[in-house]
């Protein structure tokens, strides 16, 4: 059994990357890039146990994905270091940046091997530009890049962590207790993602493949009266309106599901409880914005949607052409590749009966290409 546990850090919020999409939810080929690197390290067969430390958000869908051991982060990446090391029983940790998700296995082999020669060890670049500290040129000789993964006496980082002081990597509050830090050689290509210039540094990651991923969404709303009536986030001129906890746009509720459902992300009463006060009346397309926005941060776009609404009442054909351009404008797509169909129950069952509507909703979405960014 391995002395060592890998912890990932991949809590960071990208903000440097600035994009919609967090760069940890990058697709390459058919994978995340925090499961490409979580894999990279896995096949080396080297760890007791292997921690990834994220945000509560993005462990939930994590889990979807993979049996690791899953830790919220906190606010810095030391807070997140501190948080993962309490589920560490190994004497010693490797820690790594999921942004450096190209690391070398040869690098890692270096950094193992080196494991008893001091409290951390640590793969260093050396600088080979000249380089300057306001006025004055630096001595380049005695300068080095840190990378990680760091190795770690598990102990000692513990004991280091343990002060108010912010330290950039693990090496730097080993060092600040007077510990030994032992440097092995790095590599190019574990440089690290932080903004999109950095894409084009990263050799081991694949474009996204073209799969379509297919959801569907169902929703049911009964009548209720002296309410003002949404659908697809456009008014409707009747006195009466739905039943319901939000302001009841019973096809905007299918359409969520049917992305969140594509998307392999559960449906909207785990999203948006309909217990949560929080949600009482509220307007469904914030509710659809937010969804979006989600899919996005989570390397999803949208291709297409196709929605029936099922009713007997009210008369949808006039309302038809504002729903696909409302849809389209809160999806951020092409009022073409929204389609609304709208049909009655031929008098049959409750929808027959005009007390309530019934949407099927379809979605198709693809991995954010970020080739294009
Ligand atoms: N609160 C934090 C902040 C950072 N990290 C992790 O520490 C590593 C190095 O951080 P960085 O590259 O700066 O990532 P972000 O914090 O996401 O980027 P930014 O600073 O641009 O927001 C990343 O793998 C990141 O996910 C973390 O686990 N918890
Ligand atoms: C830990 C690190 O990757 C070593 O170079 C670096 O310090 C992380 O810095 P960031 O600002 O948190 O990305």
């Amino acid at each position: 059994m391995s002395d060592i546990t890998l912890i990932l850090l991949g809590a960071g919020s990208s903000s440097r990357f600035e994009s919609d999409v967090k760069k940890q939810w990058l697709y390459s080929g058919e994978i995340p890039l925090w499961l490409h690197v979580a894999e990279r390290f896995e096949a080396m067969g080297a760890f007791a146990k292997i921690i990834i430390v994220s945000s509560r958000e993005d462990i939930s869908l994590m889990q979807h994905f993979a049996d690791y051991d899953f830790v919220e982060g906190g606010e810095s990446r030391q807070a997140s270091l501190k948080n993962g090391l309490e589920a560490v029983t190994t004497t010693h940790v490797l820690v790594s940046d999921i942004a450096r998700c190209c690391v070398p296995e040869t690098m890692i082999a270096r950094i193992l091997a080196a494991k008893d020669k001091a409290s951390c060890i640590v793969p260093v670049l050396p600088v080979t530009d000249t380089l300057y500290l306001d006025q004055n040129p630096l001595d380049r000789e005695k300068v080095k890049i840190i990378q990680t993964p760091q190795l770690s006496v598990t102990k000692t980082l513990r004991q280091a962590l343990q002060t108010d002081r912010l330290f950039t990597d693990d090496s730097s509050a080993v060092a600040s207790m007077g510990e030994k830090i032992h440097f092995v050689e790095g590599s190019t290509e574990a440089h690290k993602l932080t903004t999109l210039a950095d894409l084009q540094k990263l050799s081991c990651i694949q474009p996204p493949s073209d799969r379509t991923l297919t959801g569907f969404g169902l929703d049911i709303h009964p009548f209720e009266a002296e309410k003002p009536m949404f659908l697809c986030g456009v008014p409707i001129d009747v006195d009466y309106g739905f039943k319901a906890h939000s302001d009841g746009d019973v096809a905007i509720h299918a359409l969520i599901d049917a992305l969140l459902g594509a998307a392999g992300m559960g449906d909207i009463g785990e999203l948006y409880p309909d217990t949560d006060e929080h949600y009482a009346g509220a307007d469904s397309t914030l509710l659809l914005s937010d969804t979006v926005r989600k899919l996005k941060t989570y390397g999803y776009e949208i291709g297409n949607v196709d929605m029936t609404i099922l009713a007997q009442a009210p008369r949808l054909l006039p309302y038809k052409e504002k729903m696909r351009k409302r849809i389209a404008s809160l999806l951020g797509i092409r009022p073409s590749l929204v389609n609304i169909k709208a049909t009655t129950a031929e008098k049959l069952g409750f929808v027959g009966r005009k007390e309530g509507v019934t949407v099927h909703a379809v979605a198709n979405l693809r991995y954010f290409n970020w080739k294009t960014l």
